[in-house]
């Protein structure tokens, strides 16, 4: 099979909302597409599957998947190319700013009442569209961002999700584990690195020590990279990349993706604390936004999942995108709404043809 006939069958597939998942890894210019046959919604509560998770923000132990066995499963190759980029200017509508800045200055009461460290804070951002053109969406995520999993996913219980993630969750492979503590942005500037200030080093230490304390338990080997910026699309991070082993016989998937999610690149830390001042003031339900996503084969003991970032939902008429951003004592409430202002760009740069 070739791209071109790949595309249409997701398309008739689509017309005929049937679920499917199609996904490319990062630096990879191959696409997966799992075609399910029928419309039930698989779920998997111990990851003992050879299949696709799809997971919520919220998660509580059950993830959907589609499993390999209920669908038809091709792989195809594209070509790079250069396509067109708009200049993206994302607009400032001034109630969703001022309901961001309060939110913002909410969690840094939070924090500095001593009861979070951290708290990653979030915003929807809906803009009409026209008719979803798939192949098209599917070509600028492909192309705008080749360093990212980049992926579609259908299901009618739950619509149309895409989106170009920078950041793994978990890789693993037997008893060897890989996943990464990234946070802090800059937009990149072509003349200079970014110039990193205490505020996003310490935000991204903060992470880096959560992650490697909630790995303790499940893991006898622990290595740290040396922390590095990492570009994704016109944006920068800070990333340190953690590898490792896996304690014999007392861990699977299921068990470290119930450790690591929701990392505190999304949630916060303390976790807890993080997550219920998110539950409760977010005015909004994040659903799979910051949720995880990825292929797992309990055969072979592997899984590579990722976090679901850089992400939109799509209905016929709107395209709604996420954006969000870690907060701590040292955060400036209007740089933080320029940093989810970035995020947003990221993403109007996929979909602006179809506005
Ligand atoms: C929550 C988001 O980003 C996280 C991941 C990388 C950097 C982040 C930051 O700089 O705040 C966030 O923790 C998002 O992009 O919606």
């Amino acid at each position: 099979m070739n791209y071109n006939s790949l595309v249409q069958q997701v398309e008739n597939h689509y017309k005929d909302r049937k679920p499917f998942v199609l996904f490319c890894p990062p630096e990879s210019d191959n696409i997966q597409v799992y075609l399910q046959k029928d419309s039930t919604l698989y779920t998997t509560n111990d990851f003992s599957e050879n299949g696709f998770v799809f997971a919520p923000f919220d998660f509580n132990g059950e993830a959907i998947c589609m499993p390999v066995s209920k669908c038809d499963c091709s792989e195809v190759s594209f070509q790079k190319e250069t396509i067109e980029e708009y200049t993206i200017t994302a607009s400032e509508d001034h109630i969703e700013k001022e309901a961001y800045l309060e939110l913002v200055r909410a969690a840094m009461t939070e924090i500095s009442g001593k009861k979070a460290k951290k708290i990653v804070t979030s915003r929807p951002h809906t803009l009409n569209s026209k008719p979803l053109q798939l192949s098209l969406l599917l070509k600028r995520l492909l192309q705008l961002y080749p360093g990212a999993l980049r992926y579609i996913w259908f299901h009618p219980k739950t619509d149309l999700w895409c989106g170009a993630t920078p950041e793994t969750l978990l890789e693993t492979n037997g008893i060897s584990f890989k996943t990464m503590a990234l946070a802090g942005t800059r937009k990149i500037n072509e003349k200079r690195p970014p110039d990193w200030t205490h505020k996003e080093i310490d935000e991204q230490q903060l992470v880096t020590d959560a992650i490697v304390q909630s790995l303790q338990r499940v893991t006898s080997v622990v290595r740290l990279s040396k922390t590095y910026t990492q570009k994704a699309g016109s944006l920068a991070h800070l990333k340190t990349d953690i590898t490792g082993v896996l304690k014999n016989g007392k861990t699977n998937l299921a068990t470290i993706v119930g450790t690591l999610h929701p990392t505190p690149a999304v949630c916060g830390t303390p976790q807890k604390k993080a997550k219920s001042f998110i539950l409760e003031r977010e005015k909004y339900q994040r659903e799979y936004y910051t949720g995880f996503l990825g292929p797992i084969d309990q055969l072979s003991q592997s899984g590579r999942l990722f976090v679901n970032l850089r992400c939109m939902k799509i209905t016929d008429t709107t395209i709604t995108i996420y954006v969000g951003g870690g907060i701590t004592a040292a955060s400036i409430p209007e740089d933080e709404w320029n940093e989810t202002q970035h995020k947003l760009g990221t993403m109007m740069q996929v979909v602006q043809p179809m506005l």
